[in-house]
Parts: C-alpha cells; sequence; structure tokens
C-alpha cells in the first residue's frame, strides 16, 4: 500500500482522470436519449422552416412596391391552407392559414382582423402592409447544414424538440459509465420495515450512490451491502466486475480503525493504489486504486457528506470524461458574510446560493459543516471551495461555487 504523505486534490485528481476512460459512442433514438450525453455533432440535413411559410392566418397578397397603403382593395382568389402542396396562383390576394406555404410571387400576409370583407367579396386593408410582413422564410430559425448541436450537448426538452422538427433518426450518444455500488458496515441496515437494533444505523449511502450515479447521466449496475470483511469485498468486486461495472464505489472502511479492511484488501488483490488520504474535508481518507483487471476503484469515506464530497468531486469528473464532457468551470461568487480560515486543508462546504438586499447573486455558507450532518444539505444548492491555506476572507470575498450535481439545471460555459 502507498503510505506517501496525503497528496492535494489537484494532484490527486490529476492522477485519478489521467486513467478514466474515453466516450463510447451509441447511436439511439432521439426519444430514448433523454439525460445522455452527444457524443457527435447534428448538423441540420434540413432548413427550419423548410419552405416559406405565413405566421397568420388570414391572406397572402402581392406587392408592387414595399407597402400597401390602408383602404386598399384586393379580390382574393383560392385558398392555401396547411398541409397543402404549394398552389399556382396568379390572384392579387390568397386566403392562407398559419403555417401554410407562402405560393410563388406573394411577399406579404395580412392578418384577417387587419382586413374588412366587402360586400362585393373583395376585402379592404384596415392597416398599411409592408413587404415581407408575417412571412417566416426558409431556414430563418436554422439554416441547411448548419452545426445544431455540439458533442457535449445534454439531451433535454429542447434538444428533443429540435431533433424531432429536423428529422434526425439517431443520436450518436456517449454510452452511460457503468458504476457498482458496494456499502461496507456491520452496522448498516438495509430494509426500512427493520426495526434497528443496538448499534445499528440505517444504510443512507448505498442508495444515496446509487440516485447520485443516475442523476450524474451514469449507470448503477450493481449495488451490494457487506460487513467489514475482506473476503466479502473481493466477492462483491467481482460480481460488480460480472455486471459490467467499469467503476466499482465504495463507502467506508478506508479511515484509520481497526476495522478499515478497505486498504488492505486492494493491497491483496494487487490492486495499484493511485492516492490514499487528502488534504480536503470532508472526504480526508478518501483512496483511488486501479486493479489489474483494468477495473477503476474509489473508496469513498463512509461519513455521508464525506461520501457525497467523494463522489462530487472525482467520481462526477470522472465521469464527464468518459462522457466526453469538459472540466467544469466553478462560479466566482462573494461571500455574504466573513469566513475564518481553517487551515491546511481543501474545504467543500454546504453552501447556498443567495440574493443580497440589492439582488445581487452571492454564496451562503451554512451552519451545520460536520460530515456526519445530513439535514443542512437540504438547504445545500451548491459547493463553496475553500483552497487549503486559505487566509480570513472578509464579507464579499469572492469563492469558487459548484453546483450539487455535475449536471445542473442552468449550464454555464466558458
Ligand atoms: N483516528 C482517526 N479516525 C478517523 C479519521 C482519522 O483520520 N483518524 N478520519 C475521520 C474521517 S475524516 C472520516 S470521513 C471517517 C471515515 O471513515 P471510514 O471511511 O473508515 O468510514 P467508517 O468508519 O466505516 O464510517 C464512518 C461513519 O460513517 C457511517 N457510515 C458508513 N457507511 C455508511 C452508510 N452506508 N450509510 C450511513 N452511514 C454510514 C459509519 O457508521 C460511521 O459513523 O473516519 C473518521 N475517523
Ligand atoms: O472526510 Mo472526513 O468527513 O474529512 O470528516
Amino acid at each position: 500500500m502507498n503510505e506517501a504523505a496525503p497528496k492535494d486534490y489537484a494532484e490527486a485528481l490529476g492522477l485519478w482522470l489521467a486513467e478514466a476512460p474515453s466516450p463510447v459512442v451509441e447511436r439511439l433514438p432521439p426519444g430514448e436519449a433523454a439525460g445522455r450525453v452527444l457524443a457527435e455533432p447534428v448538423q441540420a440535413l434540413d432548413a427550419l422552416p423548410p419552405f416559406d411559410n405565413a405566421a397568420m392566418d388570414g391572406f397572402a397578397l402581392r406587392l408592387e412596391g414595399e407597402a400597401l397603403p390602408e383602404g386598399t382593395r384586393l379580390r382574393p382568389e383560392g385558398a392555401q391552407f396547411a398541409g397543402d402542396a404549394e398552389q399556382v396562383s396568379s390572384a392579387e390576394a390568397i386566403e392562407i392559414t398559419t403555417g401554410a406555404v407562402l405560393p410563388a410571387g406573394f411577399d406579404a400576409v395580412v392578418p384577417v382582423e387587419r382586413t374588412t370583407r366587402l360586400a362585393d367579396g373583395r376585402i379592404e386593408l384596415t392597416q398599411a402592409v409592408r413587404r415581407g410582413q408575417h412571412i417566416r422564410r426558409c431556414g430563418s430559425d436554422i439554416a441547411a447544414g448548419s452545426l445544431v448541436l455540439p458533442p457535449g450537448r445534454v439531451v433535454d426538452a429542447e434538444v428533443q424538440t429540435i431533433a424531432a422538427a429536423l428529422g434526425v433518426a439517431r443520436f450518436g450518444v456517449a454510452r452511460a459509465p457503468r458504476i457498482a455500488v458496494i456499502a461496507t458496515g456491520p452496522e448498516l441496515v438495509d430494509d426500512p420495515a427493520q426495526p434497528l437494533g443496538s448499534g445499528q444505523i440505517r444504510n443512507c449511502n448505498r442508495p444515496g450512490l446509487a440516485a447520485r450515479i443516475r442523476g450524474a447521466g451514469a449507470e448503477c449496475v450493481y449495488q451490494t451491502t457487506i460487513g467489514d470483511d475482506g473476503d466479502e469485498l473481493e466477492a462483491a468486486i467481482a460480481k460488480a466486475e460480472a455486471a459490467g461495472a467499469q467503476l466499482v464505489l465504495s463507502s467506508g472502511a478506508v479511515s484509520m480503525g481497526r476495522h478499515d479492511f478497505v486498504p488492505d484488501t486492494l493491497a491483496r488483490l494487487g490492486a495499484r493504489i493511485l492516492f490514499h488520504r487528502l488534504r480536503m474535508r470532508p472526504g480526508k481518507p478518501i483512496l483511488a486504486a486501479r486493479l489489474g483487471s483494468g477495473l477503476h476503484y474509489a473508496g469513498l469515506p463512509g461519513n455521508p457528506v464525506s461520501t457525497a464530497v467523494g463522489f462530487r468531486f472525482f467520481v462526477e469528473p470522472w465521469i464527464r470524461r468518459a462522457l466526453g464532457l469538459p472540466e467544469e468551470r466553478p462560479l466566482r461568487l462573494p461571500l455574504h458574510a466573513a469566513l475564518p480560515a481553517r487551515g491546511g486543508f481543501r474545504f467543500h462546504l454546504k453552501a447556498r446560493l443567495c440574493l443580497d438586499a440589492g439582488a445581487r447573486l452571492g454564496v451562503e455558507i451554512l451552519p451545520g459543516q460536520e460530515s456526519f450532518r445530513l439535514a443542512p444539505m437540504l438547504e445545500a444548492n451548491c459547493w463553496a471551495i475553500i483552497p487549503a491555506d486559505s487566509p480570513d476572507l472578509e464579507a464579499g470575498s469572492p469563492v469558487e461555487v459548484l453546483p450539487l450535481c455535475h449536471l445542473p439545471a442552468f449550464p454555464l460555459s466558458a
């Protein structure tokens, strides 16, 4: 086992990501690709709108010049409805509905409510009409041949709508990375119906990690709970591999206690330890390794917030690599209140974006930062990152902030 001095976060992350997998492309119909990340660009084969068409129900008109004055009288002949093939018409006006092809030679649309119908069947304009008004031009939304969706775009409702509008039959998306969860600890109870015995607690890291995996765009292919036993861990790792896992996450048993058997078991299995223990909190005892089979392993500390931090700051960057996503860029936001120096560790603090009296965005550090406290996580909507050896910070000092999940509701890019 590598007992080298604790590494800092950046160095450890570099070691870990250097071995992360590259994206593997699979082709899916857009309807099945929700939440997936595009691995290939999407080009518009057709223009959108695909033809010049009316934006209003009314009449298509021919204009000699730039405008027709109010009071002009025109005789409509025929009709062009949405879904009709383009009519050939030499009339001075033709009835038209929203979305209908604008027949050749017509260059404006007047809404029906801007006309009055005369007794002789003609219409009279109650307002002047300008050339081009109420016409949606072919390709004015998306030009044929243009790049519509770059790789790295998450497939959401907007992407699915545009893909359908353009007739995209399949997306090339990154295959969801396959991850397994092994919760360790004889104190853990999985069944919510089971009353807790003395010394027992409910297992929240196993379902919590499974949910984080799904939310981060990966797939949880196997999950189990084991006692403090190396043979059980070895068997669980074998099952995770058989289920197709590329990465195994364990929670617990990586610290200094007599039952912290994960590092020794990995050493017995011949794993290469990339790092163990970092100058960061929560998550100080985190361990990363690579097994001989190529399986990636992250030993996350058992305190639930340490598990969450290990996931957010190591597993999610790994998932981003496997999905072909670029490195995240934290926001820099002013602290709502002063924050005393915290020493030589990098801290990930439960935090909340907030507005000051002038409605300016800032970040509030929440009370209850210990890594066993879950309740503040319900208040939190981001992590504030305080680098190692930061001095006392005054209110208003900028700090780096990342959302709770790497796939946020409001993605920001460079
Ligand atoms: N002498 C030292 N003791 C500890 C150190 C240290 O440096 N020296 N580090 C502390 C830090 S920091 C952390 S974090 C914890 C992490 O320890 P482990 O990863 O070995 O985790 P456990 O001891 O197995 O569990 C810690 C804590 O979390 C609870 N737990 C574990 N798994 C789950 C689960 N699936 N669901 C809910 N809660 C879970 C467990 O019951 C313990 O309370 O070590 C400190 N100690
Ligand atoms: O990871 Mo421990 O939670 O640093 O407190």
